[in-house]
Protein backbone atom coordinates (compact mmCIF):
# COMPACT_ATOMS: atom_id res chain seq x y z
CA UNK A 1 0.00 0.00 0.00
CA UNK A 2 3.16 2.30 0.70
CA UNK A 3 4.38 1.76 -2.60
CA UNK A 4 0.97 3.57 -3.90
CA UNK A 5 0.86 6.30 -2.03
CA UNK A 6 4.94 7.21 -2.11
CA UNK A 7 5.06 9.27 -5.08
CA UNK A 8 2.41 11.41 -3.53
CA UNK A 9 4.28 11.43 0.23
CA UNK A 10 7.40 12.20 -1.99
CA UNK A 11 5.80 15.19 -3.75
CA UNK A 12 4.76 16.22 -0.59
CA UNK A 13 8.27 16.17 1.21
CA UNK A 14 9.24 18.32 -1.86
CA UNK A 15 6.82 20.94 -1.72
CA UNK A 16 6.36 21.49 2.07
CA UNK A 17 10.20 21.00 3.18
CA UNK A 18 10.19 21.91 6.79
CA UNK A 19 6.81 21.46 6.91
CA UNK A 20 6.15 17.69 6.98
CA UNK A 21 6.49 17.98 10.95
CA UNK A 22 3.15 19.12 10.72
CA UNK A 23 2.08 15.27 9.22
CA UNK A 24 2.65 13.91 12.42
CA UNK A 25 0.09 16.01 14.28
CA UNK A 26 -2.40 14.91 11.24
CA UNK A 27 -1.97 10.91 12.31
CA UNK A 28 -1.95 11.78 16.18
CA UNK A 29 -5.19 14.44 15.15
CA UNK A 30 -6.78 11.11 13.45
CA UNK A 31 -5.87 8.72 16.01
CA UNK A 32 -6.96 10.68 18.79
CA UNK A 33 -10.48 11.31 17.10
CA UNK A 34 -10.94 7.75 16.64
CA UNK A 35 -10.04 6.61 19.98
CA UNK A 36 -12.50 8.81 21.34
CA UNK A 37 -14.86 7.67 18.83
CA UNK A 38 -13.79 3.90 19.91
CA UNK A 39 -14.55 4.60 23.66
CA UNK A 40 -18.02 6.33 22.63
CA UNK A 41 -18.84 3.54 20.79
CA UNK A 42 -18.04 1.11 23.33
CA UNK A 43 -20.19 2.63 26.16
CA UNK A 44 -23.06 1.12 24.38
CA UNK A 45 -22.20 -1.92 25.93
CA UNK A 46 -23.70 -0.58 29.60
CA UNK A 47 -26.27 1.32 28.09
CA UNK A 48 -27.46 -1.66 26.46
CA UNK A 49 -26.89 -3.39 29.50
CA UNK A 50 -29.06 -1.49 31.65
CA UNK A 51 -31.66 -1.32 29.15
CA UNK A 52 -31.94 -5.20 28.66
CA UNK A 53 -31.42 -5.78 32.48
CA UNK A 54 -28.13 -7.69 31.54
CA UNK A 55 -25.60 -6.53 33.48
CA UNK A 56 -22.98 -9.33 34.32
CA UNK A 57 -19.39 -8.26 33.67
CA UNK A 58 -18.43 -11.87 34.17
CA UNK A 59 -20.39 -12.30 31.18
CA UNK A 60 -18.24 -10.24 29.38
CA UNK A 61 -14.74 -10.52 28.51
CA UNK A 62 -11.70 -7.88 27.76
CA UNK A 63 -12.45 -4.97 27.11
CA UNK A 64 -16.22 -5.67 26.85
CA UNK A 65 -16.67 -6.02 30.35
CA UNK A 66 -14.51 -2.75 31.54
CA UNK A 67 -17.07 -0.91 29.82
CA UNK A 68 -19.65 -2.83 31.24
CA UNK A 69 -18.47 -1.58 35.15
CA UNK A 70 -18.58 2.02 33.69
CA UNK A 71 -20.49 3.87 36.40
CA UNK A 72 -21.44 0.16 38.38
CA UNK A 73 -22.27 2.30 41.99
CA UNK A 74 -25.20 4.50 40.40
CA UNK A 75 -28.41 3.33 40.12
CA UNK A 76 -29.76 2.62 36.46
CA UNK A 77 -31.32 5.58 35.54
CA UNK A 78 -28.30 7.90 36.95
CA UNK A 79 -26.02 5.52 35.50
CA UNK A 80 -27.77 5.34 32.18
CA UNK A 81 -27.49 9.54 31.77
CA UNK A 82 -24.16 9.83 33.36
CA UNK A 83 -23.13 7.42 30.57
CA UNK A 84 -25.45 8.66 27.92
CA UNK A 85 -23.24 12.42 28.72
CA UNK A 86 -20.33 10.66 28.81
CA UNK A 87 -20.49 9.11 25.39
CA UNK A 88 -22.25 12.39 24.09
CA UNK A 89 -19.06 14.42 25.78
CA UNK A 90 -16.52 11.51 23.62
CA UNK A 91 -18.49 12.06 20.24
CA UNK A 92 -18.41 16.01 20.88
CA UNK A 93 -14.37 15.98 21.89
CA UNK A 94 -13.85 13.54 18.60
CA UNK A 95 -15.66 16.30 16.23
CA UNK A 96 -13.79 19.03 17.07
CA UNK A 97 -10.64 16.94 16.76
CA UNK A 98 -11.73 16.08 13.33
CA UNK A 99 -12.53 19.57 12.28
CA UNK A 100 -9.07 20.60 13.75
CA UNK A 101 -7.78 17.57 11.73
CA UNK A 102 -9.54 18.88 8.40
CA UNK A 103 -8.45 22.34 9.19
CA UNK A 104 -4.69 21.17 9.09
CA UNK A 105 -5.07 18.70 6.28
CA UNK A 106 -6.51 22.17 4.41
CA UNK A 107 -3.46 24.33 5.65
CA UNK A 108 -1.02 21.80 4.91
CA UNK A 109 -3.19 20.80 1.25
CA UNK A 110 -2.87 24.02 0.19
CA UNK A 111 0.92 24.91 1.46
CA UNK A 112 1.91 22.31 -0.58
CA UNK A 113 -0.35 23.46 -3.71
CA UNK A 114 1.15 26.84 -3.52
CA UNK A 115 4.63 25.03 -3.40
CA UNK A 116 4.22 23.05 -6.08
CA UNK A 117 3.53 25.64 -8.35
CA UNK A 118 5.81 28.10 -6.93
CA UNK A 119 8.75 25.44 -7.39
CA UNK A 120 7.37 24.66 -11.24
CA UNK A 121 7.45 28.24 -11.79
CA UNK A 122 11.19 28.32 -10.07
CA UNK A 123 12.52 25.26 -12.22
CA UNK A 124 11.27 26.87 -15.49
CA UNK A 125 12.83 29.76 -14.93
CA UNK A 126 16.14 27.81 -13.63
CA UNK A 127 16.61 25.27 -15.99
CA UNK A 128 19.11 26.10 -19.01
CA UNK A 129 17.38 27.58 -22.40
CA UNK A 130 17.76 24.65 -24.40
CA UNK A 131 15.14 22.66 -22.75
CA UNK A 132 12.72 25.21 -24.03
CA UNK A 133 13.69 24.54 -27.50
CA UNK A 134 13.46 20.55 -27.27
CA UNK A 135 10.08 20.50 -24.83
CA UNK A 136 6.23 21.18 -26.53
CA UNK A 137 4.78 24.29 -25.19
CA UNK A 138 1.98 22.50 -24.94
CA UNK A 139 3.13 20.00 -22.28
CA UNK A 140 4.86 22.50 -20.56
CA UNK A 141 1.75 24.66 -20.54
CA UNK A 142 -0.77 21.53 -19.11
CA UNK A 143 1.61 20.78 -16.75
CA UNK A 144 1.25 24.45 -14.63
CA UNK A 145 -2.51 24.26 -15.58
CA UNK A 146 -3.58 21.12 -15.06
CA UNK A 147 -1.43 18.56 -13.60
CA UNK A 148 0.07 20.72 -11.13
CA UNK A 149 -3.34 21.25 -9.87
CA UNK A 150 -4.03 17.00 -9.65
CA UNK A 151 -0.81 16.86 -8.50
CA UNK A 152 -1.88 18.89 -5.08
CA UNK A 153 -5.17 16.98 -4.58
CA UNK A 154 -3.29 13.78 -4.88
CA UNK A 155 -1.27 15.27 -1.92
CA UNK A 156 -4.80 16.16 -0.51
CA UNK A 157 -5.56 12.43 -0.95
CA UNK A 158 -2.22 11.22 0.92
CA UNK A 159 -3.22 13.94 4.08
CA UNK A 160 -6.64 12.22 3.88
CA UNK A 161 -5.82 8.69 3.64
CA UNK A 162 -2.94 9.64 6.46
CA UNK A 163 -6.35 10.67 8.85
CA UNK A 164 -8.46 7.60 7.51
CA UNK A 165 -5.67 4.69 8.16
CA UNK A 166 -4.86 6.15 11.29
CA UNK A 167 -8.52 6.21 12.42
CA UNK A 168 -9.07 2.76 10.85
CA UNK A 169 -6.30 1.42 13.08
CA UNK A 170 -7.76 2.36 16.31
CA UNK A 171 -11.31 1.40 15.13
CA UNK A 172 -9.53 -1.91 14.12
CA UNK A 173 -8.14 -1.81 17.93
CA UNK A 174 -11.27 -1.30 19.53
CA UNK A 175 -13.14 -4.55 17.67
CA UNK A 176 -9.83 -6.74 18.27
CA UNK A 177 -9.86 -5.82 22.42
CA UNK A 178 -14.04 -6.50 22.02
CA UNK A 179 -13.47 -9.53 19.94
CA UNK A 180 -10.45 -11.23 18.47
CA UNK A 181 -11.70 -13.87 16.47
CA UNK A 182 -14.72 -11.59 14.80
CA UNK A 183 -11.94 -9.13 14.23
CA UNK A 184 -10.07 -11.70 12.51
CA UNK A 185 -12.67 -12.77 10.68
CA UNK A 186 -13.34 -9.25 9.24
CA UNK A 187 -9.55 -8.95 8.57
CA UNK A 188 -9.62 -11.85 6.19
CA UNK A 189 -12.90 -10.17 4.39
CA UNK A 190 -10.97 -6.76 4.39
CA UNK A 191 -7.82 -8.43 2.57
CA UNK A 192 -9.98 -10.00 0.24
CA UNK A 193 -12.13 -6.92 -0.96
CA UNK A 194 -8.68 -5.15 -1.15
CA UNK A 195 -7.13 -7.46 -3.33
CA UNK A 196 -10.06 -7.63 -5.67
CA UNK A 197 -9.85 -3.48 -5.33
CA UNK A 198 -5.91 -3.89 -5.87
CA UNK A 199 -6.78 -5.68 -9.17
CA UNK A 200 -8.86 -3.17 -10.75
CA UNK A 201 -7.08 0.12 -9.92
CA UNK A 202 -3.75 -1.56 -11.31
CA UNK A 203 -5.32 -0.99 -14.35
CA UNK A 204 -5.99 2.82 -13.98
CA UNK A 205 -2.16 3.86 -15.18
CA UNK A 206 -2.51 3.31 -18.22
CA UNK A 207 -5.99 5.49 -18.66
CA UNK A 208 -4.31 7.97 -16.53
CA UNK A 209 -1.31 8.64 -19.17
CA UNK A 210 -3.46 8.96 -22.00
CA UNK A 211 -5.52 11.63 -20.11
CA UNK A 212 -2.28 13.13 -19.21
CA UNK A 213 -0.48 13.29 -22.63
CA UNK A 214 -4.26 14.14 -24.37
CA UNK A 215 -4.23 17.06 -21.94
CA UNK A 216 -1.03 18.40 -23.19
CA UNK A 217 -2.10 17.85 -27.02
CA UNK A 218 -5.24 20.06 -26.30
CA UNK A 219 -3.53 22.47 -24.76
CA UNK A 220 -0.77 22.85 -27.58
CA UNK A 221 -3.59 23.39 -29.88
CA UNK A 222 -5.28 26.01 -27.57
CA UNK A 223 -1.88 27.96 -27.79
CA UNK A 224 -1.74 27.50 -31.79
CA UNK A 225 -5.43 28.95 -31.52
CA UNK A 226 -4.28 31.88 -29.22
CA UNK A 227 -0.93 33.01 -31.09
CA UNK A 228 -2.15 32.61 -34.67
CA UNK A 229 -5.76 33.76 -35.01
CA UNK A 230 -3.80 36.22 -38.27
CA UNK A 231 -2.64 33.36 -40.09
CA UNK A 232 -5.85 31.11 -39.22
CA UNK A 233 -8.19 33.82 -40.89
CA UNK A 234 -6.26 35.24 -43.53
CA UNK A 235 -5.97 31.68 -45.14
CA UNK A 236 -9.21 30.90 -44.31
CA UNK A 237 -8.12 27.37 -42.20
CA UNK A 238 -10.84 27.56 -39.13
CA UNK A 239 -12.71 25.05 -40.12
CA UNK A 240 -9.94 23.01 -40.30
CA UNK A 241 -8.62 23.97 -37.28
CA UNK A 242 -12.28 23.55 -35.15
CA UNK A 243 -12.12 20.14 -36.72
CA UNK A 244 -8.45 19.84 -34.73
CA UNK A 245 -8.97 21.24 -31.76
CA UNK A 246 -12.32 19.65 -31.49
CA UNK A 247 -10.41 16.09 -31.82
CA UNK A 248 -8.05 16.87 -29.81
CA UNK A 249 -10.68 17.92 -27.11
CA UNK A 250 -12.69 14.86 -28.08
CA UNK A 251 -9.91 12.55 -27.52
CA UNK A 252 -9.74 14.40 -23.50
CA UNK A 253 -12.98 13.61 -23.28
CA UNK A 254 -12.73 9.88 -24.22
CA UNK A 255 -9.73 9.37 -22.46
CA UNK A 256 -11.17 11.24 -18.93
CA UNK A 257 -14.35 8.97 -19.31
CA UNK A 258 -12.42 5.91 -19.94
CA UNK A 259 -10.24 6.43 -17.01
CA UNK A 260 -13.62 7.85 -14.42
CA UNK A 261 -15.83 4.92 -16.04
CA UNK A 262 -12.88 2.68 -14.56
CA UNK A 263 -12.71 4.78 -11.34
CA UNK A 264 -16.25 4.48 -10.43
CA UNK A 265 -16.78 0.66 -10.59
CA UNK A 266 -14.64 0.86 -7.75
CA UNK A 267 -17.07 3.12 -5.03
CA UNK A 268 -19.98 0.71 -5.62
CA UNK A 269 -18.21 -2.66 -6.16
CA UNK A 270 -16.26 -2.12 -2.34
CA UNK A 271 -19.66 -0.73 -0.63
CA UNK A 272 -21.61 -4.26 -2.39
CA UNK A 273 -18.30 -5.85 -0.83
CA UNK A 274 -18.35 -4.80 2.17
CA UNK A 275 -21.76 -5.01 3.16
CA UNK A 276 -21.90 -8.68 1.94
CA UNK A 277 -18.90 -8.37 5.20
CA UNK A 278 -20.84 -7.02 7.27
CA UNK A 279 -23.73 -9.60 6.73
CA UNK A 280 -21.63 -12.05 7.39
CA UNK A 281 -19.78 -10.51 10.67
CA UNK A 282 -23.28 -10.54 12.17
CA UNK A 283 -24.62 -13.97 11.12
CA UNK A 284 -21.27 -15.31 12.17
CA UNK A 285 -21.30 -13.63 15.60
CA UNK A 286 -25.26 -14.78 16.62
CA UNK A 287 -24.22 -18.24 15.45
CA UNK A 288 -21.01 -18.60 17.99
CA UNK A 289 -22.82 -17.11 20.84
CA UNK A 290 -21.38 -13.62 20.77
CA UNK A 291 -23.76 -11.83 23.57
CA UNK A 292 -26.10 -8.88 22.14
CA UNK A 293 -24.66 -5.85 23.43
CA UNK A 294 -21.02 -6.94 22.41
CA UNK A 295 -22.54 -7.89 18.65
CA UNK A 296 -24.19 -4.56 18.54
CA UNK A 297 -21.26 -2.17 19.88
CA UNK A 298 -18.87 -4.90 17.20
CA UNK A 299 -21.39 -3.71 13.97
CA UNK A 300 -21.44 0.11 15.50
CA UNK A 301 -17.86 -0.05 15.46
CA UNK A 302 -17.80 -2.16 12.09
CA UNK A 303 -20.16 0.59 10.80
CA UNK A 304 -17.84 3.74 11.31
CA UNK A 305 -14.74 1.50 10.17
CA UNK A 306 -16.40 1.19 7.02
CA UNK A 307 -16.12 4.25 6.02
CA UNK A 308 -12.63 4.64 6.67
CA UNK A 309 -11.48 1.73 5.38
CA UNK A 310 -13.49 2.63 1.58
CA UNK A 311 -12.41 6.25 1.90
CA UNK A 312 -8.58 4.47 2.11
CA UNK A 313 -9.67 2.24 -0.81
CA UNK A 314 -11.20 5.56 -2.66
CA UNK A 315 -7.76 7.27 -2.17
CA UNK A 316 -5.83 4.45 -3.14
CA UNK A 317 -7.34 4.46 -6.53
CA UNK A 318 -7.27 8.34 -6.79
CA UNK A 319 -3.40 8.18 -7.05
CA UNK A 320 -3.59 5.47 -9.43
CA UNK A 321 -5.78 7.68 -11.40
CA UNK A 322 -3.59 10.91 -10.70
CA UNK A 323 -0.49 9.05 -11.63
CA UNK A 324 0.14 10.56 -14.97
CA UNK A 325 -0.18 13.68 -13.65
CA UNK A 326 2.11 13.09 -10.54
CA UNK A 327 4.68 11.52 -13.26
CA UNK A 328 4.63 14.61 -15.05
CA UNK A 329 4.56 16.85 -12.31
CA UNK A 330 7.88 15.21 -11.21
CA UNK A 331 9.65 15.02 -14.36
CA UNK A 332 8.92 18.71 -14.84
CA UNK A 333 10.51 19.40 -11.29
CA UNK A 334 13.35 16.80 -11.32
CA UNK A 335 16.55 18.77 -12.36
CA UNK A 336 19.01 15.51 -12.92
CA UNK A 337 17.77 15.05 -16.99
CA UNK A 338 17.29 19.13 -17.62
CA UNK A 339 20.08 21.62 -19.31
CA UNK A 340 21.76 23.45 -16.53
CA UNK A 341 21.51 26.77 -16.33
CA UNK A 342 25.36 28.16 -17.39
CA UNK A 343 27.78 28.69 -14.88
CA UNK A 344 31.12 30.37 -14.02
CA UNK A 345 32.36 32.23 -11.56
CA UNK A 346 34.67 34.91 -12.62
CA UNK A 347 33.70 38.60 -12.18
CA UNK A 348 32.81 40.70 -15.57
CA UNK A 349 33.02 44.23 -15.44
CA UNK A 350 33.69 45.40 -18.51
CA UNK A 351 35.17 44.33 -22.05
CA UNK A 352 38.79 45.23 -22.69
CA UNK A 353 39.84 43.95 -25.26
CA UNK A 354 38.29 41.76 -27.53
CA UNK A 355 35.47 39.09 -27.82
CA UNK A 356 36.76 35.68 -29.93
CA UNK A 357 34.66 32.84 -31.55
CA UNK A 358 37.51 30.23 -31.18
CA UNK A 359 36.99 27.02 -33.38
CA UNK A 360 33.18 27.26 -32.41
CA UNK A 361 30.95 24.46 -33.91
CA UNK A 362 27.77 24.19 -32.69
CA UNK A 363 24.50 21.84 -33.31
CA UNK A 364 20.87 22.52 -31.41
CA UNK A 365 19.81 20.16 -29.19
CA UNK A 366 16.32 20.08 -30.93
CA UNK A 367 17.57 19.28 -34.61
CA UNK A 368 16.56 15.68 -35.39
CA UNK A 369 20.42 14.80 -37.13
CA UNK A 370 21.60 17.74 -34.82
CA UNK A 371 22.66 19.07 -38.09
CA UNK A 372 25.98 21.08 -37.30
CA UNK A 373 24.77 25.28 -37.88
CA UNK A 374 28.11 26.77 -37.36
CA UNK A 375 31.35 24.48 -37.93
CA UNK A 376 34.58 25.92 -36.34
CA UNK A 377 33.39 29.89 -36.41
CA UNK A 378 36.84 31.77 -35.65
CA UNK A 379 36.18 35.37 -35.58
CA UNK A 380 36.58 38.48 -33.35
CA UNK A 381 34.86 41.33 -31.99
CA UNK A 382 36.71 44.17 -30.77
CA UNK A 383 35.85 46.11 -27.52
CA UNK A 384 34.79 49.39 -28.35
CA UNK A 385 33.98 48.71 -31.49
CA UNK A 386 31.08 48.43 -33.74
CA UNK A 387 30.51 44.59 -35.65
CA UNK A 388 28.29 43.49 -38.25
CA UNK A 389 27.57 39.75 -38.87
CA UNK A 390 25.95 39.02 -42.09
CA UNK A 391 24.61 36.22 -43.90
CA UNK A 392 22.37 34.85 -45.93
CA UNK A 393 19.67 33.68 -43.98
CA UNK A 394 20.26 30.37 -42.03
CA UNK A 395 23.78 31.29 -42.60
CA UNK A 396 23.96 31.25 -38.21
CA UNK A 397 23.85 34.86 -37.66
CA UNK A 398 21.12 34.25 -34.67
CA UNK A 399 23.07 31.20 -33.56
CA UNK A 400 25.94 33.41 -32.59
CA UNK A 401 23.61 35.74 -30.68
CA UNK A 402 22.91 32.47 -28.62
CA UNK A 403 26.14 31.87 -28.11
CA UNK A 404 26.92 35.16 -26.81
CA UNK A 405 24.35 35.35 -24.67
CA UNK A 406 24.67 31.77 -22.77
CA UNK A 407 21.32 30.44 -24.20
CA UNK A 408 23.44 27.93 -25.68
CA UNK A 409 27.08 26.60 -25.50
CA UNK A 410 29.75 25.56 -28.00
CA UNK A 411 30.25 21.90 -28.69
CA UNK A 412 33.51 22.56 -29.79
CA UNK A 413 35.95 25.19 -29.29
CA UNK A 414 35.33 28.72 -26.72
CA UNK A 415 34.32 31.91 -26.91
CA UNK A 416 37.09 33.88 -25.35
CA UNK A 417 36.26 37.40 -23.24
CA UNK A 418 39.30 39.10 -23.21
CA UNK A 419 41.49 35.85 -23.24
CA UNK A 420 39.25 34.40 -20.42
CA UNK A 421 36.59 31.40 -21.53
CA UNK A 422 32.91 32.94 -21.72
CA UNK A 423 32.03 29.63 -19.74
CA UNK A 424 33.92 30.67 -16.84
CA UNK A 425 32.81 34.17 -16.38
CA UNK A 426 29.73 35.06 -13.76
CA UNK A 427 26.66 35.04 -16.44
CA UNK A 428 24.52 37.34 -14.02
CA UNK A 429 27.36 39.40 -14.20
CA UNK A 430 28.17 38.48 -17.91
CA UNK A 431 24.37 39.56 -18.88
CA UNK A 432 23.90 42.20 -16.58
CA UNK A 433 26.76 43.95 -19.10
CA UNK A 434 24.78 43.42 -22.50
CA UNK A 435 21.15 44.04 -23.97
CA UNK A 436 19.43 42.57 -26.61
CA UNK A 437 17.18 43.82 -28.92
CA UNK A 438 15.79 40.90 -30.94
CA UNK A 439 13.20 40.75 -33.39
CA UNK A 440 12.70 37.35 -31.38
CA UNK A 441 12.47 39.23 -27.80
CA UNK A 442 8.51 40.42 -27.31
CA UNK A 443 7.11 42.89 -25.25
CA UNK A 444 5.90 42.13 -21.87
CA UNK A 445 1.97 42.73 -21.38
CA UNK A 446 2.57 46.35 -19.30
CA UNK A 447 2.65 49.86 -19.90
CA UNK A 448 4.94 51.20 -22.56
CA UNK A 449 7.03 52.66 -19.43
CA UNK A 450 6.98 48.91 -17.57
CA UNK A 451 8.71 47.74 -21.09
CA UNK A 452 11.17 50.09 -21.52
CA UNK A 453 12.14 49.79 -17.30
CA UNK A 454 11.78 46.30 -17.59
CA UNK A 455 15.71 44.94 -16.95
CA UNK A 456 16.60 48.24 -15.32
CA UNK A 457 15.10 50.87 -12.88
CA UNK A 458 15.34 54.05 -14.74
CA UNK A 459 14.50 58.24 -13.78
CA UNK A 460 11.77 59.40 -16.54
CA UNK A 461 14.51 60.97 -17.66
CA UNK A 462 17.05 58.22 -18.38
CA UNK A 463 13.74 56.71 -19.80
CA UNK A 464 13.08 59.75 -22.30
CA UNK A 465 16.67 59.60 -23.14
CA UNK A 466 16.65 56.31 -24.37
CA UNK A 467 13.22 56.63 -26.24
CA UNK A 468 14.53 59.42 -28.04
CA UNK A 469 17.67 57.32 -28.69
CA UNK A 470 15.56 54.84 -30.49
CA UNK A 471 13.08 56.98 -32.03
CA UNK A 472 10.06 55.83 -29.95
CA UNK A 473 9.80 59.42 -27.95
CA UNK A 474 7.79 61.05 -30.64
CA UNK A 475 5.36 58.57 -31.19
CA UNK A 476 4.61 57.78 -27.18
CA UNK A 477 3.93 60.99 -26.62
CA UNK A 478 0.90 61.16 -29.36
CA UNK A 479 -0.95 58.41 -27.37
CA UNK A 480 -3.09 59.76 -25.12
CA UNK A 481 -1.53 57.84 -22.29
CA UNK A 482 1.64 58.74 -22.82
CA UNK A 483 4.20 56.46 -21.15
CA UNK A 484 1.21 54.95 -19.47
CA UNK A 485 -0.45 53.45 -22.26
CA UNK A 486 -0.89 49.48 -21.64
CA UNK A 487 0.79 47.65 -25.06
CA UNK A 488 -1.28 44.31 -24.92
CA UNK A 489 0.01 41.06 -24.99
CA UNK A 490 2.98 40.98 -26.60
CA UNK A 491 2.35 44.36 -27.64
CA UNK A 492 -0.50 44.06 -29.52
CA UNK A 493 -1.81 47.50 -29.86
CA UNK A 494 1.03 48.68 -30.90
CA UNK A 495 2.60 48.37 -34.82
CA UNK A 496 5.61 46.01 -35.68
CA UNK A 497 7.92 49.22 -35.71
CA UNK A 498 6.27 50.51 -32.89
CA UNK A 499 7.49 47.79 -31.03
CA UNK A 500 10.49 47.37 -31.93
CA UNK A 501 11.23 51.09 -31.51
CA UNK A 502 9.77 50.67 -27.80
CA UNK A 503 12.06 47.37 -27.41
CA UNK A 504 15.35 49.05 -28.64
CA UNK A 505 14.88 51.90 -26.39
CA UNK A 506 14.56 48.98 -23.29
CA UNK A 507 18.20 47.87 -24.44
CA UNK A 508 19.36 51.00 -25.01
CA UNK A 509 18.50 52.32 -21.13
CA UNK A 510 20.71 49.84 -19.58
CA UNK A 511 23.19 51.62 -21.22
CA UNK A 512 25.36 48.09 -21.85
CA UNK A 513 28.83 47.30 -21.90
CA UNK A 514 27.98 45.09 -25.06
CA UNK A 515 24.68 46.13 -27.61
CA UNK A 516 23.36 43.39 -29.69
CA UNK A 517 20.94 44.17 -32.63
CA UNK A 518 19.37 41.41 -34.03
CA UNK A 519 16.95 42.62 -37.12
CA UNK A 520 16.36 45.04 -34.45
CA UNK A 521 15.30 47.49 -36.60
CA UNK A 522 13.61 45.96 -39.61
CA UNK A 523 10.06 46.83 -39.35
CA UNK A 524 10.67 50.81 -38.80
CA UNK A 525 10.35 53.07 -41.55
CA UNK A 526 13.46 54.40 -43.59
CA UNK A 527 13.51 57.62 -41.73
CA UNK A 528 13.29 56.27 -38.21
CA UNK A 529 15.60 53.92 -39.00
CA UNK A 530 18.43 56.40 -40.82
CA UNK A 531 17.57 58.66 -37.33
CA UNK A 532 18.48 55.14 -35.13
CA UNK A 533 21.23 54.83 -36.79
CA UNK A 534 22.57 58.28 -36.67
CA UNK A 535 22.18 57.68 -33.13
CA UNK A 536 24.38 54.52 -32.85
CA UNK A 537 26.72 56.04 -34.79
CA UNK A 538 27.37 58.67 -32.55
CA UNK A 539 27.43 56.61 -29.52
CA UNK A 540 29.78 54.46 -31.31
CA UNK A 541 33.27 53.82 -29.32
CA UNK A 542 31.58 54.14 -25.90
CA UNK A 543 30.09 50.33 -26.05
CA UNK A 544 30.54 47.44 -28.27
CA UNK A 545 27.89 47.07 -30.86
CA UNK A 546 27.21 43.86 -32.47
CA UNK A 547 24.36 44.17 -35.14
CA UNK A 548 22.74 41.50 -37.55
CA UNK A 549 20.90 42.75 -40.23
CA UNK A 550 19.86 42.42 -43.90
CA UNK A 551 19.87 45.97 -44.32
CA UNK A 552 22.47 48.15 -46.17
CA UNK A 553 21.98 50.70 -44.16
CA UNK A 554 21.76 49.53 -40.73
CA UNK A 555 25.21 48.41 -40.64
CA UNK A 556 26.85 51.26 -42.34
CA UNK A 557 28.10 52.47 -39.19
CA UNK A 558 29.84 49.55 -38.29
CA UNK A 559 33.63 49.50 -38.10
CA UNK A 560 33.69 45.56 -38.93
CA UNK A 561 31.76 43.22 -40.87
CA UNK A 562 31.80 39.40 -40.21
CA UNK A 563 30.65 37.34 -43.01
CA UNK A 564 28.76 34.11 -42.24
CA UNK A 565 27.74 31.75 -44.89
CA UNK A 566 25.98 28.25 -44.39
CA UNK A 567 27.21 28.50 -40.88
CA UNK A 568 30.91 29.02 -41.49
CA UNK A 569 33.07 32.33 -41.29
CA UNK A 570 33.48 33.08 -44.48
CA UNK A 571 35.61 36.35 -44.09
CA UNK A 572 36.08 39.30 -41.26
CA UNK A 573 36.56 42.29 -43.00
CA UNK A 574 37.10 46.26 -41.94
CA UNK A 575 33.92 47.63 -42.79
CA UNK A 576 35.66 50.53 -45.01
CA UNK A 577 36.81 48.18 -47.35
CA UNK A 578 33.65 46.59 -48.43
CA UNK A 579 31.62 50.23 -48.00
CA UNK A 580 30.92 49.81 -51.67
CA UNK A 581 29.67 46.33 -52.09
CA UNK A 582 25.63 46.00 -52.12
CA UNK A 583 24.39 42.87 -49.67
CA UNK A 584 24.37 40.62 -52.47
CA UNK A 585 28.11 41.27 -52.90
CA UNK A 586 28.76 41.50 -49.46
CA UNK A 587 27.87 37.73 -49.16
CA UNK A 588 29.45 36.62 -51.85
CA UNK A 589 32.91 37.97 -50.55
CA UNK A 590 34.20 34.92 -49.24
CA UNK A 591 34.94 34.00 -52.33
CA UNK A 592 36.98 37.07 -53.36
CA UNK A 593 38.85 36.82 -49.47
CA UNK A 594 39.59 33.30 -50.35
CA UNK A 595 40.94 33.75 -53.98
CA UNK A 596 42.93 36.52 -52.74
CA UNK A 597 44.35 34.36 -49.76
N1 LIG B 1 15.95 26.20 -32.20
C1 LIG B 1 16.50 25.61 -33.29
N2 LIG B 1 16.50 24.27 -33.38
C2 LIG B 1 17.06 23.65 -34.44
N3 LIG B 1 17.65 24.28 -35.45
C3 LIG B 1 17.67 25.64 -35.41
C4 LIG B 1 17.11 26.37 -34.34
N4 LIG B 1 17.29 27.68 -34.55
C5 LIG B 1 17.93 27.76 -35.73
N5 LIG B 1 18.17 26.54 -36.24
C6 LIG B 1 18.89 26.23 -37.49
O1 LIG B 1 20.17 26.80 -37.38
C7 LIG B 1 20.55 27.38 -38.60
C8 LIG B 1 21.00 28.81 -38.36
O2 LIG B 1 19.89 29.54 -37.87
P1 LIG B 1 20.00 31.07 -37.44
O3 LIG B 1 18.72 31.46 -36.84
O4 LIG B 1 21.22 31.25 -36.64
O5 LIG B 1 20.17 31.76 -38.87
P2 LIG B 1 20.21 33.31 -39.25
O6 LIG B 1 21.46 33.51 -39.99
O7 LIG B 1 20.00 34.16 -38.03
O8 LIG B 1 18.96 33.37 -40.20
P3 LIG B 1 17.95 34.61 -40.50
O9 LIG B 1 18.71 35.65 -41.27
O10 LIG B 1 16.93 33.95 -41.36
O11 LIG B 1 17.43 35.08 -39.19
C9 LIG B 1 19.38 27.25 -39.54
O12 LIG B 1 19.64 26.19 -40.42
C10 LIG B 1 18.22 26.90 -38.66
O13 LIG B 1 17.36 26.01 -39.31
Amino acid sequence: MFRIFLPGLQLLRDALGGQMRLLPAVVILGLCSAALEGVGIGLIIPMLGIIAGDQDPAALNGVSSLFQQVGSGLDDGERLIVIAGAAFTLIGLKNVLAFANTVLATFIYGKAGHSIRSALSGQLLRVGFPFFMKENPGRLLNIISNESWRASDAIQTVLAALVNGSAAVILLAFLLLLSWQMTLFVALGLVLVQLVHYALSATLKGPSREVTSFNSELAARMLHLVHAGRLIRIFGQEAREKAVFDAASDAVRRAGFSLQARQSVLPPLTETLHSALFLAVVVAAWSVGVSFPVIVAFVVLLYRLQPHVRALQLSWSQIQGWSGSLEEVRWLLDASDKPKPPEGEEPFDCLRQQLRFDGVTFRYPSSGSRAVVLHAATFKIRGGCSTAVIGRSGAGKTTIVNLLCRFVEPDEGQILVDGIPLNRIDPVQWRSQIALASQDLELVDGTILENITYGREASTAEVEHAARMAEAHGFIESLPQGYQTVVGYRGASLSAGQRQRVALARALVRDPEILILDEATNAVDGLSEAAIVETLKSRAGHRTTIVISHHRSTISFCDEVVILGGGRVKSQTPFADVATLSMDQLYEHEAAGERRA
